[in-house]
């Protein structure tokens, strides 16, 4: 048998992850990207003109590595954040990452987990989410709504240990991107993704969007009927419908192919069952690159709602906070127009000792706010086990 080798072993000596740390990670089932060093920030600015902006960039600084790697924040009229990196590395096929350098103080005396809102507060808001969809239900079909952990351990924490164990679950996209500093203090994107927004490769259009989602179970048998319900359950087949549906709508004027030829399956992570929709198309025009895909697309209906505009105004208002680059898209592209951007979900906001995790969950009739409490509680818990701690340690079960 052929044990997978390190990602440490297959790197050069002066690369090697985490000793040396890259600014970019991105590890896919099919490769690892490794980013290092800043040449260039690409100039801020909003998603509706970022693709002008990301060719006006490679038309300038033809030198260095032909990528752009970063963030796309949930709110479009926020600034993106692409940097151009020093050296990239792109290592074929699937790796481990060596044992994690650092350790996170999660000790009770040096750490604080703070619900923001509080998990009273979320189900008042899921409440008036779903009076708001049942008193519209032809101009409102579906919300997401979110919640936040802020957590501050004892010491500085080490992105690359979150990263190389959130890296143990195969079914996952791990990243940690950079995030524009907070005065003066570095800030990372870190999560663990399950869901591909766009990808382009040369005229292929491929797209993974997930909605509907049950927690597994560690017993088999209950583990196969979570797994069954959540197939059959005609709630989740709809809020997972308005997803696909949208983004068939944007694609389709843009394709002379485009099909979900699977139809709706079931993903799996290590901690939660999705129904899933893998698209692919054939683009009519070959100039249309996976930024201008991914700047239609976003925020698709498994993170805003549909339709997106009066979804979006009942987020800003229930939420109550700024979602920042939870719930937008981490990823790369490159001049010739292919990219891979993925949505940023089970993924936390790293500055120094502090954390704040997302989990978001879609809301349709038939929603309930102890089944969406419920479920944003499981959505934390990879996350949460990359810290080293446990969704009952800190009452979250
Ligand atoms: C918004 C999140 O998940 C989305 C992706 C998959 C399933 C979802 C759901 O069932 O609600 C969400 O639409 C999140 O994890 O924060």
């Amino acid at each position: 048998m052929v044990h997978p080798s390190t990602l440490n072993d297959v790197l050069p000596e002066d690369r090697v992850f985490p000793a040396n740390r890259p600014s970019y990670v991105l590890r896919s089932g099919d490769e690892t990207l490794l980013a290092y060093g800043v040449a260039r920030e690409l100039p801020g600015g909003a998603i509706a003109d970022l693709a002008g902006r990301v060719r006006r960039h490679f038309e300038e600084n033809p030198a260095g590595p032909d990528i752009l790697v970063g963030a796309i924040p949930y709110a479009r009229e926020a600034s993106t954040h692409l940097l151009h990196p020093e050296k990239v590395l792109r290592v074929m096929g699937r790796h481990e990452f060596a044992a994690p350098a650092g350790h996170i103080e999660t000790h009770a005396h040096g750490m604080q987990v703070t619900a923001d809102p509080s998990p009273d507060a979320f189900s008042a808001a899921v409440a008036r989410g779903l009076a708001r969809l049942c008193e519209a239900p032809d101009s409102l079909r579906k919300i997401v709504l979110s919640r936040s952990l802020r957590i501050t351990v004892g010491n500085d924490i080490a992105v690359p240990a979150l990263i190389a164990r959130l890296a143990a679950d195969d079914a996952v996209v791990t990243f940690a991107t950079p995030l524009p500093p907070r005065d003066g203090t570095p800030r990372f994107l870190v999560g663990a993704t399950p869901e591909l927004l766009v990808e382009r490769r040369g005229s292929r259009v491929f797209s993974h969007p997930l909605a509907g989602s049950a927690r597994r179970r560690p017993d088999p048998a209950g583990d196969r009927e979570a797994a069954d319900t959540l197939l059959r359950s005609e709630k989740d087949r709809r809020e997972h419908a308005l997803v696909v549906e949208q983004i068939m709508d944007v694609l389709s004027p843009l394709c002379t192919e485009l099909a979900a030829p699977e139809g709706v399956t079931l993903k799996a992570t290590r901690s939660m069952w999705h129904l899933g929709t893998r698209i692919k198309g054939v683009l009519k025009d070959i100039g249309t690159s996976s930024i201008e895909l991914a700047a239609l697309l976003h925020p698709t209906p498994a993170v805003c709602g549909m339709p997106r505009r009066e979804a979006d105004a009942v987020i800003r208002d229930l939420e109550g906070y700024d979602r920042g680059f939870y719930a937008g898209a981490v990823g790369w592209c490159d001049s010739s127009g292919d990219g891979r951007w993925y949505v940023s979900i089970r993924c936390a906001e790293i500055e120094g000792r502090h954390a704040r995790l997302y989990a978001g969950a879609g809301i349709v009739p038939g929603s309930t706010p102890e089944g969406e409490l419920a479920e944003t509680a499981h959505k934390f818990s990879a996350m949460l086990e990359a810290f080293g701690l446990s969704a009952a340690q800190i009452g979250e079960a």
